[in-house]
């Protein structure tokens, strides 16, 4: 392809994105997967710049262009090499007109940047969040060592996660046969912190609330060495279908996925209440926290989708307390940096809840914020995340 017909293809992909982004649709990689898989003509090589030009002009502007154009024309300003692919040509965009609308650069929509104020959050970290993110992989103890592993793949050692390697960014991990092999998973260093805060111990019985694909599961079921019982629940069956495969490679034995009704989550936990020794509640939730590696997530956040995850988020935290045993504990976990989401989702539960209290953090990343910890990708080079832990009496 030639220069002017990739451009005319980020155009395109960039006008997918933002639909989707617009109405609900699939996340930017998928739609670019889709979009690649209906381009066989695009070679490996038109992949990579086209696909570099569409996360460029999503990590440049904040709010959602009103067009893939717009972005791109945008983007062209200042960059002559990108501006002569304006040229009308075959495959090429039109010419760039001297009045085009153009997209405005930014780090997030104005209602962001003032919640991230509020959430003392100050733009250093919010431009962190759009830098691309590293690899990181946990180590599975279940069946390997760092040391062992780190010879093997190479990657970095994280001094403060006992079981990371930080890869390169875009490092591929599946065709690894330590990935085949279950002795690696993908995740992220300041998931596996969180996750591990949980405090699951060999021999417990261990509620994963908001189980997913069950990245978390599997750190857990290592922290207990696959002794005890985790139950992991989710009410996304697509999600949930994933972890028994994971955790089959993973040579984990000790969980059962419990596919929930949405608003009867209690009644299909029923026999675990005032059981659990650790619950632990990854709520869904906004990921703020994640945008190095999903950009285009801030194209979809609005107030009332923001509202909506906050009222989950404390049905969650209530129907994750009736669970917990006397003296048990309860981790709430968001990979977001809104305080709505994460310190007054905390500080709510604790004024509904009484005999609960806080217990302190002892983690060597992230500082403390309200009752919990937050981790940021500027402070501690994590996704960011807010943990608190909560003891019932
Ligand atoms: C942050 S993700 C969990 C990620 C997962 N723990 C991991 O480490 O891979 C939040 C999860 O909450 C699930 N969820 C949403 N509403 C829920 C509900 N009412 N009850 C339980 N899980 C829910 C979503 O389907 C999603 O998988």
């Amino acid at each position: 392809m030639t220069p002017a017909a990739r451009t005319q293809a980020a155009i395109d992909l960039l006008d997918a994105v933002i639909e989707a982004a617009r109405s609900g649709g699939a996340a930017a990689d998928t739609v670019a997967q889709r979009f690649f898989a209906a381009r066989r003509y695009a070679g490996s090589k038109d992949r990579r710049a086209i696909r570099g030009l569409v996360y460029e002009a999503i990590r440049s502007f904040g709010e959602r262009p009103a067009s893939g154009r717009a972005a791109m024309v945008a983007l062209a300003r200042g960059r002559p090499e990108l501006a002569d692919c304006f040229d009308g040509s075959g495959y090429g965009p039109a010419p760039i007109q001297a009045d085009e609308p153009e997209a405005e650069a930014a780090l997030a929509p104005a209602w962001l940047i003032d919640a991230f104020a509020t959430s003392e959050l100050d733009t250093n970290e919010l431009a962190a969040l759009l830098e691309r993110a590293p690899v990181d992989v946990r180590v599975n103890r279940l069946k390997a060592d760092r040391a062992a592993v780190q010879a093997e793949i190479g990657g970095e050692p994280l001094a403060f996660a006992t079981d990371a390697l930080r890869l390169a960014t875009d490092a591929p991990v599946e065709p690894l046969l330590a990935w085949r092999e279950g002795r690696i998973e993908v995740q992220d260093a300041g998931s596996q912190i969180v996750g591990s805060l949980a405090g699951a111990e060999p021999g417990m019985r261990v509620v994963d609330l908001c189980a997913g694909g069950g990245g978390k599961t599997l750190s857990l079921a290592a922290a207990m060495e696959n002794r005890g019982w985790i139950v992991a629940s989710d009410t996304d069956r697509a999600r949930l279908s994933r972890l028994p495969e994971r955790a089959a490679r993973a040579g984990v034995t000790v969980a059962e996925t419990r596919l929930l009704d949405p608003k009867r989550e209690a009644e299909g936990l029923a026999d675990l209440h005032g059981r659990a020794d650790v619950v632990l509640v990854d709520a869904p939730c906004s990921a703020t926290g994640t945008w190095r590696r999903n950009p285009e997530a801030r194209w979809r956040l609005t107030p009332e989708r923001l509202t909506r995850f906050a009222e989950v988020q404390s049905r969650l935290l209530d129907v994750a307390a009736e669970l917990v045993r006397p003296g048990g504990a309860l981790t709430y976990v968001v990979c977001s940096l809104l305080d709505a989401e994460g310190r007054d989702q905390v500080a709510a539960f604790l004024n509904r809840h009484l005999g609960w209290s806080v217990a302190p953090i002892e983690a060597a990343v992230g500082r403390p914020h309200g009752d919990g910890r937050r981790l940021t990708p500027a402070h501690d080079g994590t996704d960011g995340f807010f943990v608190a832990r909560l003891v019932r009496a």
